[in-house]
């Protein structure tokens, strides 16, 4: 959602060629439903067409359609437990996929490039609200200190790229997300998935409890992936600089307060079963919006609401 006192677009995507990497992945897919409101034309690549971890291909490709804006949504992403389980496939896709799209963006003449964190770039500890300027002040969260470490050194890409070449890459870091089209494999996904999931097979099978990974204690922000998508827009229209830019929904709950939001949403009355041999990860990561918020963008879906409109989507997705 956009003020009245907004920033004022810099960057006019109208009639543009705007390549969204990872189409079909959570983020990339919001994008391309944000971006069909936009005059644009649209380009995107299956991983089975161009595995962007093959850098000759990417830059042939990149050559060949001459993008004018490229987002990257493109990653290898999963939740606490895929990290934890897979840290050479999380630091060395990430790392690979990053150097090819950025490198092959200067090479390709890309006007505009917008590269995605996350928001466990930041320090375990960090203070909170933490604000972008915390980035590398201390000791990350083990749990995804791969992933992060590759994410770092992607926004520290685009950076490179901005001070020596003067290309206009920029740099969100979003906060945990959901929404249509998310991981629902109990494995590699992300909490709120998994606990939607959880408590509708648990409802549906008359299940008694529902199991709760970590000691619910951890608070984090969830921002609906089309809040999400709204604001990368919104920043690729208006933001032009190389310090990143956080996108949070500004509120935060503790994993077990999510979990009993979920079981209302879901309609299912067991109960809830902590198991501590699984990691809390991150004690809380909380973002600090002043920055998008000063150029008058804020979140417009609330958790309740993102919720119910999730499950529907699972419950259509899983007939
Ligand atoms: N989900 C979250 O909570 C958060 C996500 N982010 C960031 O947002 C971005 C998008 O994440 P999200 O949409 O959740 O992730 P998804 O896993 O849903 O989607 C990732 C996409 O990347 C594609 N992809 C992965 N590896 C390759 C490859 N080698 N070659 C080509 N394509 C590839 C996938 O293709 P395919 O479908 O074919 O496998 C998929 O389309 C990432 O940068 C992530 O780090 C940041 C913060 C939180
Ligand atoms: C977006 C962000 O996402 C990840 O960080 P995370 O926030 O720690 O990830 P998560 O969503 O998996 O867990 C959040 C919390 O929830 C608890 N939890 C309870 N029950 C389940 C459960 O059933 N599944 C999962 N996955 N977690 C559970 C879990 O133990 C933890 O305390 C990284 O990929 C990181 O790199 C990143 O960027």
């Amino acid at each position: 959602m956009i003020d009245g006192d907004t920033a004022k677009p810099t960057y006019d995507l109208s009639g543009k060629r705007v390549w969204v990497a990872g189409h079909r992945g959570l983020v990339g897919a919001a994008l391309v439903r944000r971006l069909e409101r936009e005059s644009v034309e649209l380009l995107t690549v299956g991983k089975d067409e161009l595995d962007l971890r093959r850098q000759q291909n990417v830059e042939n490709w990149m050559r060949s359609e001459k993008p004018d804006v490229v987002i990257m949504a493109a990653a290898k992403v999963g939740g606490i437990q895929a990290n934890v389980t897979q840290p050479a496939d999380f630091i060395y896709d990430n790392l690979v996929i990053e150097t090819n799209i950025v490198h092959g963006a200067r090479l390709s003449g890309v006007e505009k490039l917008l590269l995605l964190g996350s928001t466990c770039i930041y320090p375990k500890l960090a203070p909170q609200p933490i604000r972008e300027e915390f980035l590398l002040t201390g000791p990350l969260e083990p749990t995804n200190q791969w992933y992060a470490v590759a994410k770092i050194a992607g926004i520290k890409l685009a950076q490179a790229y901005r001070r020596q070449f003067g290309c206009d890459f920029i740099s969100a870091q979003p906060t945990n997300l959901y929404g249509p089209g998310d991981n629902f494999d109990l494995e590699t996904s992300h909490v709120l998935p998994a606990l939607l999931r959880k408590a509708h097979e648990a409802k549906v099978k008359g299940a008694a409890s529902v199991s709760v990974w970590g000691s619910g204690t951890p608070l984090r922000e969830f921002l609906h992936v089309d809040d999400l998508a709204d604001a990368l827009v919104f920043l690729i229209e208006t933001y032009s600089d190389e310090d990143p830019v956080n996108v949070g929904s500004g509120t935060e709950i503790t994993i077990a307060d999510l979990a009993r939001t979920i079981l209302d949403v879901v309609g299912y009355r067991g109960e809830l079963v902590f198991d501590g041999s699984k990691s809390d990860g991150t004690p809380r990561k909380l973002v600090d919006m002043s920055k998008l918020d000063a150029m008058g963008w804020h979140a417009r879906i609330g958790l309740k609401e993102g919720l119910a409109s999730t499950y529907e989507w699972f419950l259509t997705a899983s007939k």
